[in-house]
């Protein structure tokens, strides 16, 4: 047949293999093996479900052959083989076409990052053959084809002679070099300790010639040497064996090599029960957000295995939206092999494991937090987003799991805080939680604001994403604290006294501070005297329940449309120098005091990091000021 050629993407990650400068060439063989279980897998699951391939599971097995003087390694498995169609589509085109795409143009030569990120699948071969021969039967077919390429330059399909269902691939190794001796990957011992490192928990047996010695008959010290077919893997899936005999690392390259992450987990959950749901999971927290976690290409969901046997890729109901960065598995011998995507929706055993995995991982993440101060701040810096939209999500509904596990910035220090921690720190008196919303901390504790506030010796919260006031107003209270933003107006610290001088400050202004708010021409709902300013002239407030910072969040949604406006009031600080200013102008210059009034105006929106209408007369109102 003539030679096909390699999509382009393929391609690309085709040729980063063939000249990786990698380290890790070793993966290929785990790369096949996985993929000889997963073949098996699904021949496998359609036995169980239809019963109708005529096999059992003792019939299934994998076996690597390698053979020093033609310099090949073969891997044969008898699962579901492939048809011509599905040779040239599974094998001509890269599966996670969609993974490479994460990597832009510019970062392509880094393939250390692609290898370590991405399952590269079939391809690995390639980093240690110049020629992979695929000749694969699919089963209940009578046509056997062979896959032959010798790299990027295309691929040829062909009829071939296969007895038997399954796929056979045929690695010829490339030649040693100074820097590698491929033909290490024909050594027993090299190919016993690779099956032992990555594929010991594949659960079908992996078998391989290997050499063994016995006693000659008759004789009491003379040796032979013979050959025999052994089983190399254990076959125990990990999360069936003793909590004991699972070391810390085999759990991580599990979940490295399942998950495609180059990092280990910040924390591996490893939980059973028995009684009215029985099962077991084994679930990680990831150290680092996967790139797609915050798109929509991110997919929720544990695989789930019925005794065994996986049923499903990513079960999605296991996991509830704010955990959606757990990623594991559960099996359990409740479950029925033949329950379809529908049903499982509405079983009762598989909302049951649900609910008791959500409780698990919310101990789990509390223990965390309370255990690993250190672990617990960067796990939050990845996923904490994603808790604080579960607060926020469904009315709050979730609001109790969540809220202890919630950190946010503060005045305290530098380091973030929970909510129970500010509140353990509240001073006598203290009868609010506050909180100033702003891009960054540090520019949160510049607002103006925030300066009276801080002066009591209260503590504030610096609240920077986007997320983090609807949250908190989803809350509403926590211990009985209500939430107050700094800028709202109605937040008083001042005593009976303070208030008692402020009111008859404002009586006297009374005229100047409505003829400034009628030259703000509605832009203002008005302008008052502040009761929090110290050393600023001027801040904005609002007024009612959208708070600035939320007019400003809901605006830039693409959804937001401009109507949603927070109340705004102009707060002058009475014992500035400006507001002197502005008193002697209203009795003797009016119309300076309307620039004046502009001027100030347009500051307190810079202060805020609010967009000002006209830039440009801002800017002549100010040179003109200098000239
Ligand atoms: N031994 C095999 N038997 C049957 N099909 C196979 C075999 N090896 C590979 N395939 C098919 O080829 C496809 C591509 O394999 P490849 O290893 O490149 O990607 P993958 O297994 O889908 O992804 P990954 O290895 O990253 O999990 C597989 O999805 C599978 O359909």
């Amino acid at each position: 047949m003539a030679m096909k050629q390699f999509k382009a993407e393929s391609k690309r990650l085709l040729d980063l293999m063939i000249n990786s400068i990698y380290t890790h060439h070793e993966i290929f063989l785990r790369e096949l093996i996985s993929n000889a279980s997963d073949a098996i897998d699904k021949l496998y699951y359609r036995t169980l479900k239809d019963g109708d391939t005529g096999l059992n599971r003792s019939d299934f097995s994998i076996s690597i052959e390698p053979n020093k003087e033609a310099r090949t390694l073969v891997i044969r498995d008898n699962g579901c083989g492939m048809t011509k169609d599905e040779l040239e589509n599974n094998l001509g085109v890269i599966a996670k076409s969609g993974s490479l795409s994460f990597k832009s143009e510019q970062e392509k030569s880094d393939d250390i990052d692609i290898i370590g990120q991405f399952g590269v699948g079939f391809y690995a071969s390639f980093m240690v053959s110049d020629k992979v021969v695929v000749e694969s039967r699919a089963f209940g077919s009578d046509e056997a084809w062979r896959w032959t390429s010798s790299g990027a330059e295309g691929y040829t399909v062909d009829p071939c002679n296969k007895p038997d269902h399954g796929t056979t691939i045929t690695l010829h190794l490339k030649p040693d070099t100074d820097d590698e001796k491929f033909s290490d990957f024909l050594e027993e011992f090299r190919l016993r300790s690779l099956i032992k490192k990555y594929s010991d928990y594949i659960r079908y047996p992996i078998r391989m010639e290997v050499e063994k010695h016995r006693l000659k008959e008759g004789s009491e010290n003379d040796y032979e040497s013979y050959r025999e077919v052994e089983t190399i893997n254990s076959m125990v899936p990990i999360w069936k064996k003793a909590k004991s005999e699972v070391t810390d690392e085999e759990y991580n390259r599990f979940y490295q090599e399942k998950f495609f992450d180059w990092k280990a987990p910040a924390k591996v959950i490893r939980t059973s029960t028995e009684g009215t749901a029985t099962y077991e999971a084994l679930l990680f927290i990831p150290s680092a957000a996967p790139m797609d976690y915050y798109t929509k290409e991110y997919e929720k969901g544990l695989a789930l295995y019925a005794s065994g046997v996986l049923i499903m890729e990513k079960c999605a109901d296991l996991l509830p939206d704010y955990f959606s960065f757990v990623r594991g598995l559960v099996d359990s011998q409740d479950l029925s092999l033949n329950i379809s995507r529908e049903m499982l929706q509405h079983d009762r055993q598989l909302k049951l494991i649900a609910s008791r995995l959500e409780k698990k991982i919310q101990s789990e993440l509390s223990s965390m937090l309370k255990n690993d101060r250190e672990a617990y701040e960067s796990f939050f810096k990845a996923f904490g987003l994603q808790l604080k939209y579960g607060v926020y999500a469904d009315y709050g509904t979730h609001k109790d799991v969540l809220k202890d596990l919630l950190l946010f910035a503060s005045s305290n220090g530098d380091h973030p805080t929970t909510l129970a921690e500010y509140v353990s720190r509240m001073k006598e008196g203290q009868t609010e939680i506050y909180y100033a919303c702003a891009e960054t901390a540090a520019r949160a504790a510049m607002l103006p604001q925030t300066e009276a506030v801080r002066e009591k010796g209260y503590e504030i919260l610096y609240l920077t994403d986007n997320v983090d006031e609807f949250a908190l107003k989803m809350l509403m209270t926590y211990d009985e604290k209500p939430f107050k933003n700094v800028c709202a107006d109605d937040l008083d610290l001042r005593t009976d006294e303070e208030k008692k001088e402020a009111e008859q400050q404002l009586s006297e202004n009374k005229d100047l501070l409505a003829f400034l708010t009628e030259s703000l021409d509605g832009k203002v709902k008005a302008v008052t005297l502040s009761n929090r300013l110290k050393s600023h002239p001027v801040c904005l407030s609002s007024e009612g329940a959208i708070s600035i910072e939320m007019e400003k969040v809901l605006n830039a949604m693409p959804t937001g449309n401009e109507s949603v406006k927070a109340q705004r009031v102009l707060e002058i600080n009475a014992s500035h120098p400006v507001f002197t200013k502005l008193c002697a102008l209203y009795d003797t210059d009016k119309e300076t005091l309307k620039s004046y009034a502009s001027l100030l105006y347009t500051q307190a929106l810079l202060i805020e990091g609010l967009p000002i209408d006209d830039p440009v007369a801002f800017s002549n109102e100010i040179c003109k000021l200098m000239a």
